[in-house]
């Protein structure tokens, strides 16, 4: 990456401070740009889902990996319950996705109330393991709520076998003008579905998987307590990435509990942080980070810099980081900030192998919490800080009264926040279509067919806050 005209800002840059000018191309295509990282983790897509408990479930895991990125499950998750998300992350199948099943006695009621955790609205009916029906919200309409699902759903089911091509799939969904297509074993059990854009995406995505082909998955160990034993329990659960994640992870504890972690494993790809500066991450590196992970203060949960004026606007924070990580070899993630498709394509400029995003996820389906409605009917979803006193308060559960008190203390997170579903893109996968054409495009405007040419090629100028103002669409004319 270069600044343009070669100069060197003279303050420290956040995302909105920046803009790339388009260079001369030879890619003619927006499809023949690779998007894959090349950081150890195998992902096919520059995107990892934040370790927050709001953000960082299976369905989310499932999701994001089937489309190339991987979710790290938060540290305040117990062992077991990871273990068991990573069993059922790893047996979902590569293309299509899970459904909501119901039984056919199950309530009206039952299915508008799981319905919502799935962005295509519809649930399976299965009897004896077969599928049976489809039933969708819109069957749910005007109807008891006691009424048993086999009463409403839709029994005239576009059904396909496992192994059917995407674009087969999407064609017979079309010609039926169906909402979505069964799949089906061989004998006849239920597989997955997948809806006429979920069956495009399987033709423009690759799922991140394991050697053994299940979808890959991360999980976080903290800097406190047993952190070698969790992190040791973690891998035995199958994960294939360690992240090691404190607020300040430029400290003794995090080189201890970093060198601890290595230990276990000399293969496995662990990422540890946060830092801002190049000193921490070459501290990081040297302890046994094959990645770092950067970001002070920049996310939107955090409140960091108001309590403790620390932090470093997150562009020149990554490009620094990054350009320290190169040089031995390594890699980072920038974490926190993200809220449009540019910041992740600046992000990418500035060096990172991929960009971590917590609350703008936070507003999908796919997130873990329920979804609800404001005064106005407009669905959200809520999301809080990892070192919110919310947040604090589940982490130390277990510990005395004293203690909690003394932990309460230190918040630096906001502990309930709205996020609201995009009407136009309220599942994950929605953001990740708008996301990738967005970097796609910015690879294309730099002439790169692959990230590491992306970072190479970019020209970043700096911008004016009316710089960047100018670059927002008008909703209504001025
Ligand atoms: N990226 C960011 O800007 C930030 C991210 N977070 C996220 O919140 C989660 C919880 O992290 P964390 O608060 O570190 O909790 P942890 O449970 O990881 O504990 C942090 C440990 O570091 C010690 N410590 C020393 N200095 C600091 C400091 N300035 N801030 C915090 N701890 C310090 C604490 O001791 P003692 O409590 O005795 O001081 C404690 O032992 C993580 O997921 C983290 O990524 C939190 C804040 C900022
Ligand atoms: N200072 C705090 N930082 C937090 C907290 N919870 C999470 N985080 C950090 O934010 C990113 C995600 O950023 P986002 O803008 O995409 O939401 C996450 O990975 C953490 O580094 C917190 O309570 N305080
Ligand atoms: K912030």
């Amino acid at each position: 990456m270069q600044f343009l005209d070669g100069a060197t800002p003279p303050h420290d840059l956040t995302y909105d401070d920046v803009f790339m000018v388009p260079r001369s191309s030879s890619v003619a295509s927006r499809y023949d740009v690779d998007l894959a990282t090349d950081d150890g983790t195998g992902t096919t897509l520059p995107l990892v889902v934040a370790n927050m408990t709001a953000i960082a479930g299976r369905r989310m895991a499932e999701t994001v990996a089937r489309r190339g990125g991987i979710t790290v499950i938060p540290q305040d998750i117990p062992i077991p319950v990871v273990t068991d998300v990573v069993r059922w992350v790893k047996e979902r199948h590569r293309v299509f996705d899970t459904p909501i099943e119901l039984r056919p006695d199950q309530t009206v009621a039952e299915a508008l109330s799981l319905i919502p955790k799935r962005a295509h609205k519809a649930a399976v009916v299965v009897q004896d393991g077969r599928p049976v029906g489809v039933v969708s919200e819109r069957d749910c309409a005007e109807v008891d709520r006691f009424a048993q699902v086999s009463a409403v759903m839709n029994q005239d089911v576009v059904t396909v076998s496992e192994g059917t091509d995407p674009r087969e799939v999407y064609d017979a969904i079309e010609r039926a003008k169906a909402p979505l297509a069964v799949a089906v074993s061989d004998s006849g059990e239920l597989v997955g579905v997948l809806t006429r854009l979920g069956a495009l995406r399987a033709t423009l995505y690759t799922p991140a998987v394991d050697p053994s082909g299940g979808l890959r998955i991360a999980a976080a160990v903290g800097v406190n307590g047993e952190v070698a034993d969790r992190a040791a329990e973690l891998l035995a659960a199958g994960v294939d990435c360690l992240v090691v994640d404190t607020a300040h992870g430029h400290q003794d504890r995090m080189v201890q509990a970093l060198q601890a972690v290595r230990a276990l494993s000399p293969d496995v790809p662990i990422a540890a942080g946060n830092v801002v500066s190049a000193e921490g991450t070459r501290a990081l590196i040297e302890a046994g980070a094959d990645i770092v992970k950067v970001g002070v203060g920049p996310g939107a949960m955090c409140t960091t810099r108001m309590m403790t004026g620390v932090g470093r606007p997150q562009f020149s924070a990554v490009h620094e980081c990054a350009a320290a990580a190169r040089e031995l070899g390594k890699h980072v993630w920038a974490d926190g900030g993200v809220r449009h498709p540019r910041d992740v394509a600046l992000a990418l400029a500035a060096g990172a192998s991929s960009v971590m995003i917590g609350s703008w996820f936070a507003g999908t389906h796919e997130s873990p919490g329920d979804l609800m409605l404001d005064a106005d009917g407009r669905p959200f979803k809520v999301s809080f800080g990892m070192a919110s006193a919310r947040a604090v308060a589940n982490r130390t559960s277990g510990e005395s009264s004293y203690d909690r008190a003394r932990k309460g203390l230190y918040e630096e997170g906001i502990s309930s926040s709205r996020m609201y579903l995009d009407p136009d893109r309220p599942g994950v996968e929605d953001l990740i279509d708008q996301i990738c054409s967005g970097v796609r495009s910015a690879c294309t405007y730099a002439g790169a067919t692959d990230l590491a040419q992306f970072h190479e090629r970019a020209l970043v100028g700096v911008q004016s806050a009316a710089g960047f103002h100018e670059g927002r669409p008008l909703e209504k004319s001025w």
